[in-house]
């Protein structure tokens, strides 16, 4: 048998095209474009690139970017004080800082600092706690994709085992929160977990979000599983797809898996956060002046 491949351009390229309707008609309603604020600490090039891949989708899109590089040198207060200052800013529609940041910053505190209803790529603790309890809100955007993309191909989660390996406040622990709330049965594995093999291969569903190539063998994989590549380390996945394409009912591709996804979700949230910023703008309800 071999894997099937869940194509997350393609199903990306259609969710894409769906947010640039959903754009024209916010610009024809508001008379202004969204606008996505990305925040980049230091000078990593593999970071400049991700921002800049998401700059060009916003742009594709039909919202504005506004790119914020700042130095590795700055303090967490530097930090927070500017991702207030795009929180308090009636021009931006979205905020995302990418992770990670230098070692000698606080990445929560900056987190934090972003105001939830511009949480786009959901990394506050206000987002977290509406995944883990299934309410409105936004969804982290590489796990959110991850789900989309599991939807787009209709496959069943409840009652399946999920193990996601790698447990990061962006990635691995809110993918658990979703695959949970869908009513999937889920383990954890990280650094200190002692049998991954063993885990892995009880699992119908993987999600592998470690960032090591190769970490997760072929042989691992429980014949029929699904298997989610969320790994991105020098463009290569966590999983050794030659051998786990043989074994797996589905499969993501590096590239062309989770991170066309992980971009798509981001956008969609932007829109749907840039129409909720204008509804806020205008209450249906006026207040009643000298009432109280
Ligand atoms: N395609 C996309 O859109 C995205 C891709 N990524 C990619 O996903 C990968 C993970 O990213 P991120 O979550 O930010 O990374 P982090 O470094 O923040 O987290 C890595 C996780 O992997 C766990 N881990 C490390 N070594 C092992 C091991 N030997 N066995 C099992 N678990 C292990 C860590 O465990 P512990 O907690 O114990 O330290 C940790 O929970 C990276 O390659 C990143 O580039 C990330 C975001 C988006
Ligand atoms: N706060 C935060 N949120 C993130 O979502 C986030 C982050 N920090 N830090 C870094 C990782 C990495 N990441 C990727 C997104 C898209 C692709 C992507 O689209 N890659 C293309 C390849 C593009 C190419 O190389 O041409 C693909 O997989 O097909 C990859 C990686 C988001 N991240």
């Amino acid at each position: 048998m071999t894997a099937q491949v869940l194509d997350g351009r393609a199903v990306a390229a259609a969710l894409l095209d769906r947010v640039g309707r959903e754009v024209s008609e916010f610009v024809a309603d508001h008379g202004r474009v969204p606008v996505l604020a990305t925040v980049l600490v230091g000078d990593d090039p593999a970071s400049h690139t991700y921002v800049r891949m998401k700059a060009n989708r916003c742009l594709k899109a039909g919202m504005h970017s506004h790119r914020l590089t700042l130095a590795s040198s700055i303090s967490t207060e530097t930090l927070v004080h500017q991702l207030r200052e795009l929180s308090d800013d009636p021009a931006v529609d979205g905020i995302l800082l990418q992770h990670p940041v230098p070692a000698h910053l606080d990445e929560r505190a900056a987190f934090e600092a972003i105001d939830p209803a511009k949480d786009v790529d959901g990394v506050t603790r206000t987002s977290f706690a509406a995944m883990a309890f299934g309410e409105d809100g936004f969804h982290s955007a590489t796990p959110g994709g991850i789900m989309a993309l599991l939807d787009a191909y209709d496959i069943p989660l409840a009652g399946r085992h999920a193990v996601v390996v790698g447990r990061s406040a962006i990635l691995g622990k809110p993918a658990g929160m979703l695959l949970l709330a869908r009513d999937a049965t889920v383990t954890y594995c990280h650094s200190r977990t002692a049998d991954l093999a063993a885990r892995v291969a009880e699992a119908d569903i993987v999600v592998a979000a470690v960032g090591r190539p190769g970490l997760i063998r072929g042989a691992w994989i429980k014949p029929g599983a699904v298997v989610v590549d969320a790994g991105y380390a020098d463009n290569t996945g966590d999983v050794e797809h030659a051998a786990a394409a043989e074994r797996a009912s589905y499969l993501t591709p590096v590239p062309g898996g989770v991170g066309p996804m992980t971009i798509a979700t981001l956008l969609a949230q932007t829109i749907r956060a840039a129409r909720q910023h204008e509804a806020a703008r205008q209450p249906s309800v006026q207040p009643v002046r000298g009432a109280i």
